[in-house]
């Protein structure tokens, strides 16, 4: 059935549906099946995705064409359609009105991922009013929260040096904690890698209280503050606020320096949102594990990662990863750069739609996988700043002397990126930092070729 008299009205304009701000715009790369026409498929898709199925209903009213998400924009050869969905689609709490994610991609992203005459869709992009934006909780805590605890300025406080303890799984309690006071004794913040919870040869109730004690040392013998992102993630919202409440009370004065992590693509919105609203006194990170099956640049469906970003800081989480725009072990690329700039800037214009936030908070980029002192410089340049929260598992656990010097070799790859220095000739001056070309030669030889003989004539 061709739906494109009600679903598809090519006559809008985009600029008069942004400046009417009634209507969440979503920009996909569809493909319809061999045989289908575009506009036809396009139209069914946006049926499918807001008042409509294949066929009419005797049900439909006057009422119900007011609220038809609408194809404003096609053009088959790039595989662009854009679609305009009224903001009443969307589903609001009963409790206090506001919008949630879960609604928006079970109507943007939902059924119309299996439909028979559509290849493939996937969302590069989204635009939300200013209305809708009001709605969102966004983050309660930021990077400014972060920086104050360190004692730094509340903006641009600069690179958070991290980890990740590592291996990501099979440390008993006792080499666990001392794996985070090694760290800590030359870095900032540590996490727990995202699978880490309450194994049964690292139970949470032996761990923690050894973290904390190891935070404590570390910071008598430092004299500065350390941050721990705990992985609270759970089936089980109740389990999770249980592991909240217990990692709080055991940090008890420290609990400030406390983060939530959660697995937030795995464990979706409402895993997000019940760590956001109960606890808004911590920072919120969100791992986003699993979300390559969705948004690799291979995967032809779902969304990719600059619109989970964007969705991140809408739910309210205050750090998300980023990816590491191809400097690091993981899939991305240097324009990757915009899945930054989208969730740090109060305004930015995106593949598709300049998106302003209206004083929402930002959400920091998280940089991690595969990230190590040599890796860095070229990181910070492509980026443009620093002001960041970085986790180097291998990098630090890799570092021949230690995961202190493995710390202090990531600041001092700052150190060196803001200087504008030659990081050859900063190694000269910061042993840490030298001693990271040994520890990763591969790296060394593909970044700084002829690093031996440069730094070996030194030695
Ligand atoms: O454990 C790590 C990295 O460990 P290491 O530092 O040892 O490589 C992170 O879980 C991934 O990098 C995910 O990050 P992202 O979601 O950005 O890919
Ligand atoms: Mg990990």
């Amino acid at each position: 059935m061709d739906q494109s008299n009600r679903y598809a009205d090519l006559s809008l304009r985009e600029d008069e549906l942004i400046s009417g701000g009634k209507h969440i715009l979503v920009a996909y790369k569809m493909k319809p099946k061999a045989g289908y026409d575009y506009l036809q498929a396009a139209a069914h898709f946006a049926a499918e995705s807001s008042t409509g199925t294949n066929v009419e209903v005797c049900t439909t009213d006057d009422f119900t064409r007011g609220v038809d998400a609408l194809v404003y924009l096609i053009d088959e050869a790039s595989e662009e359609m854009r679609i305009a969905y009224p903001l009443d689609l969307f589903d609001r709490n009963v409790t206090d009105g506001r919008m949630m994610i879960v609604s928006f991609l079970t109507l943007v992203i939902g059924n119309n991922q299996g439909m028979g005459d559509i290849e493939h869709a996937k969302i590069y992009d989204f635009y939300v009013p200013e209305r809708a934006l009001q709605l969102f909780d966004g983050p309660a805590k930021d990077i400014s929260d972060m920086w104050r605890i360190l004692g730094r300025p509340v903006k641009d406080g600069g690179y958070i040096a991290g980890t990740i303890i590592k291996p990501k799984l099979g440390l008993r309690p006792e080499p666990f904690a001392k794996a985070a006071y090694q760290f800590w004794l030359g870095g900032d913040f540590i996490k727990n890698d995202e699978p880490q919870g309450n194994q049964v040869f690292a139970p949470m109730k032996k761990v923690m209280p050894l973290v904390v004690d190891a935070m404590k040392r570390a910071q008598d013998e430092t004299g500065q503050a350390k941050l721990f992102s705990a992985n609270i993630t759970a089936d089980d919202h109740y389990e999770m606020c249980a592991r909240a409440d217990y990692i709080l009370e055991t940090f008890g004065p420290d609990a400030d320096k406390v983060a939530f992590l959660v697995d937030g693509y795995v464990g979706g919105p409402g895993m997000v949102t019940t760590a956001r609203r109960q606890y808004p006194n911590q920072y919120l990170h969100y791992h986003r594990a699993g979300h390559g099956a969705v948004t690799s640049p291979s995967s032809k469906r779902g969304y990719d990662a600059y619109v989970l970003a964007k969705m991140a800081r809408l739910q309210g989480a205050s750090g998300i990863h980023v990816g590491t725009m191809g400097y690091g072990k993981m899939e991305g690329t240097a324009d990757d750069r915009a899945i930054a700039y989208i969730i740090e800037r109060d305004e930015y214009q995106g593949p598709a739609y300049f998106q302003k936030w209206y004083g929402m908070k930002p959400t920091t980029p998280i940089i991690s996988g595969g990230m190590n002192a040599l890796r860095l410089p070229g990181f910070f340049a492509n980026l443009g700043h620093g002001n960041v929260i970085n986790t180097s598992g291998g990098g630090s656990y890799g570092h021949i002397d230690s995961p202190a010097a493995g710390a202090i070799s990531l600041r001092q790859a700052y150190e060196c990126w803001q200087a504008g220095a030659d990081p050859i000739e900063w190694a000269r001056e910061h042993p840490e930092f030298a001693r990271a070309f040994e520890s990763f030669p591969g790296d060394a030889d593909t970044l700084y070729p002829g690093w031996r003989d440069k730094l070996g004539a030194h030695r």
